[in-house]
Formats: structure tokens, C-alpha cells, sequence
């Protein structure tokens, strides 16, 4: 007997999304790969191993982890400062072509002092995602390192990487674009796709398209899955396999 209750309508994916800027992004198609398309058309879900994903969200303190995964998974925004201590959880479940996954979100704390704590969850996630504060250039530098160590823990040929610049309603569009040089130079270093979002108004879908890695294509128990859904404000993106 089936208990969960239906995937929500804006967890239905049907297509891919569009990417934020194309000179960052993963992929510039609007449709699944055809194979994709007949895998799951045939519902063969025990071969392509589409179950869980995990993503990390790694970045600085304050610069809005939290709050984006909120907007995400409860369409809320606390605009009060409260710290991560070392990790957080949440799932999201989704229907890609009419197979069901769940996405497990790690939301991990920016803070110096809790970072040894939060980087024993790096490991084995199918996406990375980076966050920075697209108003503090400092945060932007630093999320190489943030790459850098998630990447420690993690096969740097089987993550997909997404750099998210946050608050972009607190910079006019002269200082965001300013800023967008710099921060679509760091994106294509990392091969990262690249989204600017605020939590606060839910500008921007982040996401635009992940390729499934490796581990997810051969049903890897280490997640193995395919990592994508769509939200209504900053949904982490949709999918584009290519076997
Ligand atoms: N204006 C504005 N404020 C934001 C936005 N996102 C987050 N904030 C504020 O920034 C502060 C920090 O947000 P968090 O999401 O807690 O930051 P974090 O990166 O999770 O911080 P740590 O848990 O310490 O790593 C809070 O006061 C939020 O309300 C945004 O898009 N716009």
C-alpha cells in the first residue's frame, strides 16, 4: 500500500529548465536526453538506479544558505539571523518524466568553529552546491575553498556544481553587474553553473539542469540518483542525462 501522499504540482518535472546566465550553465537544452526519456517511459528504475540524491550547500556564514534552502523546500523567509550548528536536513520529493526520487538537502553551517563538524557530511554528494553573498566580494574569493574542501570528500568526476550568488535584492543592478563578471569568471574556473537568487523576494528558479554523475547512472548506493527538481522560487534545477 502506497502512504506518501502525492509529489506536490511544482515537484512534477517534465522539462528541463532554462539555465540563469548560458555562459555558466551545465546545459542550454530544454528537453531530457531521449534516452532519459524512454528509460523512464519504460520505468526501468532499478537499472538507471534513479532513488536519492544528496546535495551540500556549503558557503560562508550568513551569506543565506539556510534561508535558500527554506524558500525552497517551505517557501518561507526568516529575515533573523539564526546560525547553523553544524548540520541540517531536509528532503524534497519529486516526479522526473513519472518516476519518482528524493532530493536530501545538507545544509551546513558557514561558521569557522562548526566547519569540522558540518565537512564529515560532504561526503558522497551527487551535487555541490556554493553559496556566496553576491554584495561581499570576500564571500565570492572564498568559495573556492569551500569547492575545494566539499571536493576533498567527494569524486570531483561525479558532483555537479552549482555557484549561487544570494540577497540580490540588496544590490542595485549597476553593483550586481559589476559583480556578475567576476562571479561568472569564478563559475566557469569551477565549471559550475552559475544562478543569482534572492531568498528574500524568491527571484530566480537556482538550478538549471544537472547531468546525472556516475555513481547515480550505475545505481551507486552512495545516493545514486538523479538530482533535480524545480521549485516554485529557487528549485534545484532539473535534469539532462546523457549515457
Ligand atoms: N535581504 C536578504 N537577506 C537575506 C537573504 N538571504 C538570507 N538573508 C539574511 O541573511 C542572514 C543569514 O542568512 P542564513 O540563511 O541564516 O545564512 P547561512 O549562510 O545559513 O549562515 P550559517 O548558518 O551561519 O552558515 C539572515 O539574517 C537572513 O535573513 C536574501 O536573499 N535577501
Amino acid at each position: 500500500m502506497n502512504v506518501l501522499a502525492p509529489v506536490r504540482r511544482d515537484r512534477v518535472i517534465a522539462d528541463l529548465p532554462r539555465c540563469f546566465r548560458k555562459e555558466a550553465a551545465l546545459h542550454t537544452r530544454h528537453a531530457f536526453h531521449p534516452t532519459v526519456v524512454s528509460a523512464c517511459q519504460e520505468q526501468r528504475t532499478g537499472v538507471v538506479g534513479f532513488k536519492i540524491s544528496k546535495i551540500i550547500v556549503v558557503g560562508d556564514l550568513s551569506v543565506g544558505k539556510t534561508c535558500l534552502i527554506n524558500r525552497f523546500c517551505k517557501d518561507t523567509f526568516d529575515k533573523n539571523y539564526k546560525a547553523t550548528i553544524g548540520v541540517d536536513f531536509e528532503m524534497e520529493r519529486f516526479e522526473v518524466l513519472g518516476v519518482p526520487f528524493s532530493l536530501q538537502l545538507w545544509d551546513t553551517a558557514g561558521q569557522e568553529r562548526f566547519k569540522c563538524i558540518a565537512s564529515t557530511y560532504y561526503r558522497g554528494a551527487q551535487a555541490i552546491v556554493i553559496v556566496f553573498d553576491v554584495n561581499d566580494v570576500g564571500s565570492l574569493e572564498h568559495t573556492r575553498q569551500w569547492l575545494a574542501d566539499a571536493l576533498k570528500e567527494n569524486d570531483p568526476s561525479n558532483v555537479i556544481l552549482f555557484l549561487v550568488g544570494s540577497k540580490k535584492d540588496l544590490s542595485t543592478p549597476a553593483q550586481y553587474s559589476l559583480m556578475e563578471k567576476d562571479a561568472l569568471k569564478v563559475a566557469q574556473e569551477m565549471q559550475a553553473e552559475y544562478w543569482a537568487v534572492s531568498s528574500l523576494t524568491g527571484e530566480s528558479q537556482l538550478g538549471g539542469g544537472m547531468q546525472i554523475p556516475e555513481s547515480a547512472r550505475s545505481g551507486d548506493t552512495q545516493g545514486g540518483s538523479l538530482p533535480m527538481g524545480q521549485g516554485r522560487t529557487c528549485g534545484i534545477s532539473s535534469s539532462e542525462w546523457q549515457p
